[in-house]
């Protein structure tokens, strides 16, 4: 009821479309109610040889055709504007989601499956729309009836009223029966749901490691398996269903045994008409239907609900890296870092950094090298808020990074990846997707400084060209130096080269290392890298050994301390 609630509050901007949907469906309703009354005031007539019948039949029909006229109009409107409503906030509740996902921190991308976040976005998020244009109209609808229809049968006959109700609580039992069941098992239903188009995305992002790994049995499998599982939990939800239907049936047409034997008696003691009992089973089959149907509603909005709360679950989600409440914007900065008794890990138990210290002027070029693992990628992403550290603090010149906006704090940072993602559009879109606003001549500055122009001169379309899912149509070494002129364009005083160069040959790989060593002269640089000829003229080098920090100074300096930097320099030496 609370997400239910939830879903209506929520789509207040769409009130005025459901309250008029709702207007339309009450006309709709009521004029139904028409029908079995008509067929009652005709019978009344003909037993009674009403001299004047047929103009009396004549209006009645003409009333019954405005009723029905209004019965169907009313219906159709009330659908289209319950649509209307429930389709535009599904849209927006799709972009609210997925606004909120891309502010969550990688912590809360780590937790969840790709797979399953779609899933939310896409298959989940439309679950409202069942709540708003059919869950809710359907239970206005059958309680109009239920409440309708029963003045009704009270009207044309108190005892026959009295003795259809005593059926109602073992339908009501049913259905309360089969609701306590559905529920858990809708949940269920929509978390396999997520599980197996996460699977699936997985699948296809990883299909070249399936086909090289000959693992296409596995995987086909594992997705039979989820397949069967999500099946089960459907059958598992259609079992209650369908051992309570013929029940709720049976219970049904015991009401109407019971009217027709007992009215048999009443209209025999003149205590009421053919035209009554007449009226009053059709009148019965609709008195019913609320109760029957309301295991169907429950179960349309039992998946609905648990739809819909997978949504809110991560719209309540609160993002572990967060801004302080009036952020500063940080703007261009000199580019003076420091990180100051920085501690952190990813899970408890195993800790990555900890008591860094570490200063690094505007302009300097500090490269981080360290055995794998060891928490080098760890630190160009705490500076970047992709996670926030457990102790200590970093200050971007002066200002801890932790009191300005996150925006403003990344606009400053340029980072170039090991692993480059591009996106599915043209070569240009790419380059220019952390500035929108440059000029052609600007990116063609930055792929020449990054060696990338000639390459792109040479694909079927130039810059225009599709490079297709993930850059799939280029190479590693022509995708990371697009990546790398991304970044040149981007110009931000702070930047960040994560081996950056490691996808590249050794001839293309120096011709990029001049561009880069050009492009860091006049702003702070953190190179990481594990070939260690690459940053041989950092300003500074950072050696990280175990959880902290071993060894810092020159090439030359460290060289002759003879300590871990120089063994791996000399071990690649050689
Ligand atoms: N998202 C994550 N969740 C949990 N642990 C992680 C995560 N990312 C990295 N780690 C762990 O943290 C440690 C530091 O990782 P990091 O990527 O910073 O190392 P690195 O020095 O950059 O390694 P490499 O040189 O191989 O790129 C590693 O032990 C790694 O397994």
């Amino acid at each position: 009821m609370k997400v239910m609630l939830r879903v209506f509050l929520e789509a207040k901007k769409y009130w005025f479309y459901l309250i008029m949907a709702l207007v339309a469906l009450i006309i709709s309703t009521i004029a139904g109610f028409y029908a079995p009354w008509a067929l009652r005031e005709l019978t009344s007539i003909a037993m009674e040889g009403h001299p004047d019948f047929a103009s009396k039949a004549f209006s009645i029909g003409l009333l019954l055709l405005l009723t029905t006229a209004l019965q169907s109009g009313g219906a159709s409107i009330s659908g289209y504007l319950n649509h209307h409503a429930a389709l535009h906030y599904v849209a927006d509740l799709r972009t609210e989601l997925y606004t909120k996902l891309q502010h969550m921190g990688l912590k809360f991308f780590n937790k969840n499956r790709t797979g399953d976040l779609t899933s939310r976005v896409i298959n989940d998020s439309m679950e409202a729309e069942i709540l708003l244009a059919h869950v809710i109209p359907d239970l206005v609808v059958n309680i109009l009836t239920f409440i309708g229809v029963g003045i009704l049968l009270f009207t044309i006959n108190v005892k026959l009223a009295l003795l259809s109700l005593v059926t109602i609580p073992f339908l009501i039992a049913i259905t309360l029966w089969q609701s306590k069941y559905l529920s858990p098992i809708w949940n269920q239903n929509s978390k396999v749901r997520g599980e197996l188009s996460g699977t699936v995305q997985d699948n296809f992002s990883g299909i070249r490691e399936i086909q090289i790994f000959n693992q296409q049995d596995t995987e086909k499998r594992k997705i039979s398996s989820l397949s069967l599982k999500h099946t089960k939990a459907y059958l598992k939800a259609s079992f209650f269903f369908e051992t309570t239907y013929p029940l709720l049936a049976f219970f049904t047409a015991l009401g109407s045994v019971a009217v027709i034997i007992y009215g048999g008696l009443l209209v025999e003691r003149q205590e009421a008409t053919i035209g009554d009992i007449v009226a009053f089973i059709m009148y019965l089959n609709m008195f019913y239907e609320p109760v029957k149907s309301f295991s169907s509603i429950a179960e349309m909005a039992g998946n609905a609900v648990a739809g819909c709360r997978r949504v809110f679950e991560v719209m309540d989600e609160s993002p572990d890296v967060k801004e302080v409440p009036n952020a500063k914007k940080l703007s261009q900065v000199h580019g003076k870092i420091e990180f100051r008794n920085l501690s952190f890990n990813y899970t408890p138990e195993i800790t990555v950094l900890e008591n860094i210290n570490l200063i690094i002027e505007p302009g300097q070029t500090v490269a981080l090298v360290g055995t794998t693992g060891v928490g080098k990628t760890t630190i160009a992403s705490l500076l970047n808020r992709f996670y926030d550290p457990h102790k200590g603090s970093i200050f971007i010149d002066e200002i801890d990074i932790k009191n300005v906006t996150l925006k403003s704090l990344r606009d400053n940072i340029s980072m170039v990846l090991q692993d480059t993602f591009l996106f599915n559009g043209t070569v240009y879109e790419n380059i220019v997707y952390g500035w929108k606003d440059a000029s052609k001549e600007q990116v063609i500055q930055a792929t020449k400084a990054a060696n990338a122009h000639e390459f792109i001169q040479e694909l079927e379309n130039g810059y225009d060209t599709i490079i297709g899912e993930r850059g799939i149509r280029l190479s590693g070494g022509q995708k990371q130096r697009l990546s790398i002129a991304r970044a040149i364009l981007r110009n931000s005083p702070i930047l960040i080269l994560d081996e950056a160069t490691s996808a590249l040959d050794t001839k293309t790989e120096r011709e990029i290392q001049a561009a880069l060593d050009r492009i860091s002269k006049d702003r702070t640089t953190i190179v990481i890298a594990h070939r260690l000829s690459t940053i041989r003229n950092a300003d500074k080098i950072v050696v990280l050994d175990g959880t902290g920090i071993a060894e810092i100074g020159t090439h030359d300096e460290l060289i002759r301390y003879h300590g871990i930097y120089s063994s791996l320099y000399n071990s690649q030496a050689s």
